[in-house]
């Protein structure tokens, strides 16, 4: 519960928020707290101690430092590490304080704060479902009370009041089985179109095949997450068990998907892919209206020379996902309340798709006909298993080989890529927003 203002109050003259690891989302969170009036502390790995020096809250050399002193602790440090951080700092908590973490997936955060924790803390453990550049305004926000007093789950909820996130209630189990279903599969998708491009050497805002709207948010997407640091995808995607099932699902459903296209099997492909359809867009209402078109992601193109025309295309990426949708028994509309900006971009694109009339058996007819796409999508089958077989070997180290090395390919066109992504992200959330009639969120 959010406690009233005059409460609020006084916690903040009372007690001390204290953040270990000050990277992007811990920054975010001791800046916005201590904007709101908590007395706030921090650390980051004590090398990095001078880096912090203009912030405006306290920064101290170690979490010992901060534990011992904060009444609310919040690990925010990359997944492949909670377990040795926490341990390192755990036994320096504060007699009565409540921890929890911001880690992408629940399980092994909570173990780590379950073996080392003393007993008598309590947890309440959180994660913001955005990145660091999102206006945190109307995005949702996940609370877990795992082992908390009243009185330490509302300390924590109305100190995160001042994000003015939405709120989700989950337990670490169901937080951990949705964000696999939305946030693992999402990034597999957009993490295999890339490696697919590099491994083909193209640049696919070079070349006119990839033109129009939902080529360019395919692109955005894609260039967005190889801007971004490695760990947090790696952690998210090999931490959490459900994802390996979803991202297998995935590779599998590009796999099966690909073989009948090329084995000219138009009619057990149509099959196949209308009865996830059905499975999947099969109870939208009659009057539920697309989040995205075609037209309004036009504007949002990399590319320096103006579209011409209109190229075949197979969709591979996008009849997957639905494959897998339907193959896995997800719904993805009843995970919207934990949806990260690009898990509803992802699922604006395929929607429009399958549920634009014409428009999914046009692209059918286009994999089964046309030979032009074949190369790339016989690539991108190759690196949606390649990613498979990572995250299921559970090594960062691969992970980050494959990852860095797709990233550098990428990186000259990083910077103009974030910019328009930037710009793209906000015209669509504001487009959630209205339709949502929630507060309006962007990009900062
Ligand atoms: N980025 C995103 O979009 C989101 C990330 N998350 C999750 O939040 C967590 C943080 O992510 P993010 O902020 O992006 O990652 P960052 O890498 O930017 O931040 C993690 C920080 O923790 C520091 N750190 C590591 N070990 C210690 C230690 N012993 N003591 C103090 N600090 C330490 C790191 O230092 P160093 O770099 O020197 O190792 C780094 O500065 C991750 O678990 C991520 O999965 C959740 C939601 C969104
Ligand atoms: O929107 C996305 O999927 C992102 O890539 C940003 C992100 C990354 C990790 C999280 O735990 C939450 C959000």
């Amino acid at each position: 519960m959010i406690l009233a203002d005059s409460e609020i109050d006084t916690l903040k003259a009372t007690k001390t928020i204290g953040i270990i690891g000050l990277g992007d989302m811990g920054l975010l969170y001791a800046r916005r707290f201590s904007q709101a009036g908590w007395n706030v502390c921090g650390c980051d790995r004590e090398e990095n101690f001078d880096k912090f020096s203009a912030e405006p809250f306290e920064v101290l050399k170690n979490g010992h430092l901060v534990s011992r002193k904060s009444d609310v602790v919040i690990y925010s440090v990359e997944a492949e590490n909670i377990a040795k951080v926490v341990r390192m700092y755990a036994p320096s908590t504060k007699v009565g304080a409540v921890v929890g973490g911001q880690t992408s997936c629940k399980q092994a955060e909570i173990r780590a704060f379950e073996e080392y924790l003393p007993e008598d803390l309590d947890i309440v453990s959180m994660h913001s479902l955005h990145g660091p550049n999102v206006d945190t305004t109307g995005q949702p926000l996940v609370l877990i009370n795992y082992r908390a007093s009243d009185a330490s789950f509302n300390l924590v909820e109305s100190l995160l009041s001042c994000l003015n996130s939405k709120h989700v209630y989950l337990s670490y189990q169901e937080h951990d089985r949705i964000t696999a279903d939305t946030q693992a599969v999402t990034h597999a998708a957009f993490l295999s179109m890339g490696v697919a491009w590099h491994n083909n050497n193209q640049y696919p805002w070079e070349t006119p095949k990839w033109l129009g709207g939902i080529e360019n948010a395919k692109i955005n997407i894609s260039l967005r997450i190889y801007s971004n640091k490695y760990h947090v995808y790696a952690g998210l995607a090999i931490t959490n068990p459900s994802a390996h099932e979803q991202i297998l699902q995935y590779a599998n459903s590009c796999t099966e998907l690909f073989s009948l296209m090329i084995q000219n099997k138009g009619e057990e492909l149509r099959r196949r892919v209308f009865a996830a359809k059905q499975a999947v867009f099969g109870k939208l209402p009659k009057d539920h209206t697309l989040l995205l078109d075609d037209n309004l992601l036009q504007q949002y193109s990399l590319s320096k020379i103006p579209p011409e025309g209109k190229h075949p295309n197979s969709h591979l990426s996008l009849l997957a996902i639905v494959d897998s949708w339907s193959c896995l028994g997800i719904v993805p509309y009843d995970h919207i309340i934990c949806s990260t900006p690009l898990f509803r971009i992802f699922l604006g694109v395929t929607e429009y798709l399958f549920c634009t009339p014409g428009l999914l058996e046009e692209c059918l007819e286009d994999g089964l006909s046309k030979t032009s796409f074949r190369q790339d999508d016989l690539n991108f089958v190759i690196a949606a298993r390649e990613w498979s077989s990572i995250v299921s070997f559970g090594s960062y180290e691969l992970y980050k080989d494959r990852f860095v090395k797709t990233q550098n390919f990428f990186m000259p066109m990083i910077g103009e890529a974030n910019k328009t992504g930037n710009e793209m992200i906000k015209t669509i959330l504001q487009r959630v927003a209205e339709r949502e009639g929630g507060p309006v969120a962007g990009q900062k």
